[in-house]
């Protein structure tokens, strides 16, 4: 700056007597207190001429000092440099005036323009603060945004427990997880044949029942046939029955008539057997051992594998027709490392059960949580129950931290999965920008430190600290 520029800034009548040096060196002082404040500085004389400007203003208005300085504020207003003039409507009343201004660059800010006067009562100066809102403006449209999106998600998450009402003991939180029940609420009302695939232990048998609770026959039975569990010698008779010499016995297929049937790992069944589920899919009918008489049975067939059916076809071990009969209308439940989002929520529902059955309060830590999450679990939810079962069980430790868990050796912790441990930090960083934004909008309203600290429940001294500290 000029030593032109400066001689604006102290007014030229000083007392008789005084020391020029020691003016110079009082007018510098305070040029670079001015200099120095982090808000913007807009000075104009008594006739709203510009004196000066700090390099905040230039920062905060985009503006630059040779287009303002010198020139009256009612050029700059006419020719739209600035919006309106806090100087101007000071000094027409002659007391502080705070309104919002915008600069022909586009940016914002709050200003507070404040009349000096000298001792005849007219004004001689006209001091401006200027505060940045336009990052306040951007921060609130983020939070607009993000506002707009949690409550996307929040009647999406209500949706789906509108749905879940009755099952609170599903857990579908990832979005993959969302759009299998999605897929499972459409087949559930048609009465058709689903074929439920993904690895051991994700959740098919959990999906089945699921289709089952929200299909028309809810009320019905809902029948296990664990394919891979039955000695092939007894298969027929346990899914078909006997009817033997007067005798019947119903089998698993009959006790499930007018409810489910759900052949969990349908490909182990042998091939014979495979044929006569196709024909109890489509013609609802089965025969029972001993007897050739057709046995209605009005079940809905759903069945579950963790095989590649197609392979098991091209293999011969899977009936083609079959095959077809089941693969109509599949799901597929994802593999838990697929919907990591679902870890976390797995484990504090199956804690909270376990804490109930065993009388415990076990809580697991941020980072053992973390730990479990980055886990790929090859044996999906089940092994993931299993885990923090063995864990709850014999952990001395509360909260159980990550090298108590049973798989610890096996997790390696990324920096990208501790970014959820550091977002902490970044939360910080934005409750700053928040409460600046509060402060700066009670101030700019107040116009003094005291009022304004009141309206925000603040001592003034903690009003002005925060608001330093949240400046830097
Ligand atoms: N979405 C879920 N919500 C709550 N519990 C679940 C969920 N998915 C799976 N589970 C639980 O995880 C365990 C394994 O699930 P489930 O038996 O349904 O898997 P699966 O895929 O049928 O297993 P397998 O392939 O071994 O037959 C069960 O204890 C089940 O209650």
């Amino acid at each position: 700056m000029s030593r032109r520029e400066k001689t604006y800034l102290i007014p030229s009548h000083r007392p008789e007597g005084d020391d020029p040096r020691d003016i110079l060196m009082e007018r510098d002082r305070l040029e670079a207190i001015i200099e120095s404040s982090f808000d913007g500085i807009y000075i104009t004389d008594g006739s709203a001429v510009t004196l000066m400007i700090n390099k905040s203003y230039e920062a905060i208005s985009g503006l630059r000092r040779e287009e303002v300085l010198g020139k009256d504020m009612r050029t700059l207003e006419t020719t739209g440099v600035i919006s309106r003039s806090g100087t101007l409507l000071a000094i027409e009343a002659g007391t502080s005036v705070t309104l919002e201004q915008t600069f022909k660059t586009g940016r914002r800010a709050i200003i507070t323009s404040t009349p000096t006067f000298d001792q005849d009562n007219n004004i001689v100066m006209v001091v401006t603060n200027v505060r940045d809102v336009t990052e306040m403006y951007a921060l609130k449209g983020q939070l607009e945004e993000s506002w707009a999106q949690s409550k996307q998600y929040r009647d999406e998450l209500e949706a789906m427990r509108r749905r879940l009402g009755s099952r609170p003991d599903l857990i579908a939180v990832d979005a993959a997880t969302i759009a299998t029940i999605r897929t499972a609420d459409k087949l559930a009302p048609l009465d058709a044949t689903v074929l439920i695939v993904g690895e051991r232990g994700v959740g098919k048998s959990t999906v089945a029942k699921y289709i089952h609770s929200k299909s028309a026959r809810k009320k019905g039975k809902f029948v296990t046939v664990s394919c891979g569990a039955i000695p092939p010698e007894t298969m027929n008779e346990e899914l078909f029955g006997v009817a033997r010499d007067g005798e019947v016995r119903p089998g698993l297929f009959e006790t499930g008539s007018g409810g489910t049937i759900f052949l969990n790992e349908v490909g182990e069944l042998p091939p014979d057997i495979q044929m006569k589920v196709c024909r109890l899919i489509h013609e609802k009918t089965i025969t029972r051992v001993g007897s050739p008489d057709p046995v209605r049975v009005d079940a809905r067939v759903l069945a579950s594998t963790s095989h590649d059916l197609e392979q098991l076809t091209a293999e011969k071990k899977l009936q083609e027709e079959f095959y077809y009969c089941l693969n109509a209308l599949p799901v597929e439940v994802p593999p838990l490392r697929r919907r990591r989002e679902d870890i976390i929520p797995f484990v504090q529902f199956f804690a909270s059960e376990l804490n109930k059955k065993y009388n415990m309060k076990k809580k697991f830590s941020q980072t053992a949580l973390l730990g479990l999450k980055s886990y790929d679990w090859p044996g999906n939810v089940r092994e993931l129950h299993n885990v923090v079962e063995r864990t709850i069980v014999l952990s001395g430790r509360n909260p159980i931290e990550l090298e108590d868990l049973p798989i610890s050796d096996e997790i390696r912790l990324e920096e990208e999965d501790l970014a959820e441990l550091t977002e902490p930090v970044d939360l910080r960083a934005i409750l700053r920008q928040v409460e600046r934004s509060y402060l700066d909008r009670a101030y700019a309203r107040f116009g003094n430190v005291r009022d304004a600290a009141k309206s925000l429940g603040l001592d003034p001294s903690t009003f002005v600290r925060r608001r330093k500290r949240d400046a830097q």
